[in-house]
């Protein structure tokens, strides 16, 4: 959904919210939110106040913190207001720093370090450091996972720290849940319309989870849903959601960051290749009926090859390639595959595993956009160690268990978390040994587009890029071939 300009103001108005917190200076926006320090008056708390202006991503956020409410490693939500016709505005605690500006602050010591200043630090983090960040990434993700609650934009950005080094998963406007998990909910979620019927919403305010985690606004215990009465909901509120999808739909795809293959390649395809186009519906909420996802999530970098190629059906993998990319990050303090575009995204990821085929992927032909694009044969693939030339082949395997192209060879975040890398010397650090910068990364840091405006491109389409192609018309459209 457009984010509506003029409505950053509006949080300053509501009420029912100024009546509890004071708000402060805007610390963040991204594509769906803006984010305000505020106080809670009756405790002096600094909270975090993220107003939403996307309906579906703030369903979404709420769906999955409420769920994941007491994790340690995952945001904690104060309480939420949302009335109809109204921003959802979500009460979060406040995180000061963000895994971004950890990662660049240690890029930029180093950087100091070899011109001579002298600085602590300077030669990226230690073994015990890099262990530690992991292991609560890893926890983090593992909460998530066994929720079935899938995040779909796992990057250091949204990875928030707290003043004495917790780390903490953040925005989850992009998350999907997978499968009925242990869901609650309140009678007095219902609220009437004013022809007298009930919908299902969420309730408007919800207590502090911390401590009475799974409390109705009343306090009173919430009650355990069934799982006909959970998908009955489901169907009522996407039924709601659809009318404002509908009018929505052109800004549902088109976010620069989130840029999909599909996405670039229609427009692109026509203007340049007179008119031949192929393209997917990436509605996701018609897709849901069918049971299928939109592949355009994720920040591209951190995008997996099977939601590259435009797969629709995708499970919890997506985000453990995700997260041996921010492994791979904290390595070697450089991301591992900054594509400038959906194209040479592919082509990077394809430079260091080699050809995607039957071979390292058996089924990778069903993908959607398998047959339209094809690189050229890549002789020696560079391989993760030739990625991260300094680091052992202990570590060097473990990556590997995340950055593959096979799904479903991909280490699960328990799995990783129980590998003997974890256990044994040198040990992770004590989280508050950590270091942790004063302010945040930034909006868009880790960002392509930011790594496009860095390299002075003036052009992100995906083929400038390119040297010569090969275009050739086959009965469904045409392929692509790069040499
Ligand atoms: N709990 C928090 N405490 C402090 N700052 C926060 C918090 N949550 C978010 N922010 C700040 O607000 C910014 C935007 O928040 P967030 O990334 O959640 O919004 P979004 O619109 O969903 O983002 P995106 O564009 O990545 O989808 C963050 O980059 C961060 O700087």
């Amino acid at each position: 959904m457009d984010k509506q300009p003029a409505s950053s103001w509006s949080i300053h108005t509501r009420p029912e919210i100024i009546a509890k917190y004071e708000i402060f200076e805007r610390v963040g926006s991204g594509a769906y939110a803006d984010v305000y320090r505020a106080r809670r008056l009756s405790d002096n708390l600094i909270v975090a106040l993220k107003e939403i202006f996307d309906y579906q991503s703030a369903f979404r956020e709420i769906d999955a913190l409420t769920i994941l409410s007491g994790s340690p490693n995952v945001v904690v939500m104060h309480e939420y207001f949302w009335h109809e016709d109204e921003n959802a505005v979500l009460v979060l605690e406040f995180l000061r720093s963000d895994l971004a500006a950890v990662i660049r602050d240690a890029k930029r010591k180093k950087k100091n370090k070899k011109m001579g200043e002298e600085e602590e630090g300077g030669v990226g983090f230690s073994v015990g450091e890099i262990k530690r960040w992991m292991i609560q990434i890893l926890n983090g993700v593992d909460a998530c996972h066994r929720n079935l609650i899938v995040h779909r934009d796992l990057k250091p950005g949204n990875m928030l720290i707290s003043d004495d080094g917790v780390l903490k998963l953040a925005d989850f406007g992009q998350a999907r849940i997978l499968m009925e998990p242990d869901i609650v909910a309140s009678d007095d979620n219902k609220l009437e319309d004013k022809d007298g019927e009930t919908s299902i919403e969420p309730p408007e305010v919800i207590p502090d989870y911390e401590n009475s985690p799974r409390q109705g606004s009343d306090g009173k215990e919430l009650e355990a849903m069934s799982k006909d009465e959970y998908f009955r909901q489901v169907e009522e509120l996407k039924a709601k959601q659809v009318v404002r999808d509908d009018t929505d739909k052109d800004s549902n795809v088109h976010d620069g960051d989130n840029s999909c293959l599909a996405t670039c390649t229609v427009s692109e395809m026509d203007d340049d290749l007179g008119g031949n186009s192929f393209s997917y519906d990436a509605d996701e909420a018609l897709d849901e009926r069918e049971g299928l996802m939109t592949s355009c999530v994720g920040t591209r970098w951190f995008r997996p090859p099977e939601l590259l190629y435009g797969s629709t059906m995708y499970g919890l993998e997506v985000d453990l390639w995700s997260l041996g990319c921010v492994f791979a990050e904290l390595l070697s303090l450089d991301p591992l595959f900054p594509g400038i575009s959906d194209i040479d995204q592919i082509s990077r990821v394809t430079n260091v595993l080699g050809n995607l085929n039957e071979e390292v992927w058996r089924g990778c032909v069903d993908l959607p956009d398998y047959k339209s694009i094809s690189f050229a044969k890549v002789e020696s693939p560079l391989g993760i160690e030739g990625c991260l030339p300094n680091h052992s082949g202990d570590v060097i395997s473990l990556l590997k268990k995340l950055i593959c192209y096979d799904p479903a060879s991909r280490a699960t975040a328990v799995e990783m978390l129980n590998d003997k890398y974890f256990s044994e010397e040198p040990l992770p650090v004590p989280v508050s040994e950590l270091y942790v910068p004063p302010t945040m990364s930034g909006p868009d840091e880790d960002s392509p587009r930011k790594w496009n405006d860095y390299r002075e491109m003036d052009s992100d389409s995906d083929f400038d890029d390119f040297g010569p192609m090969n275009v050739k018309p086959t009965s469904s459209g045409f392929t692509i071939e790069f040499t």
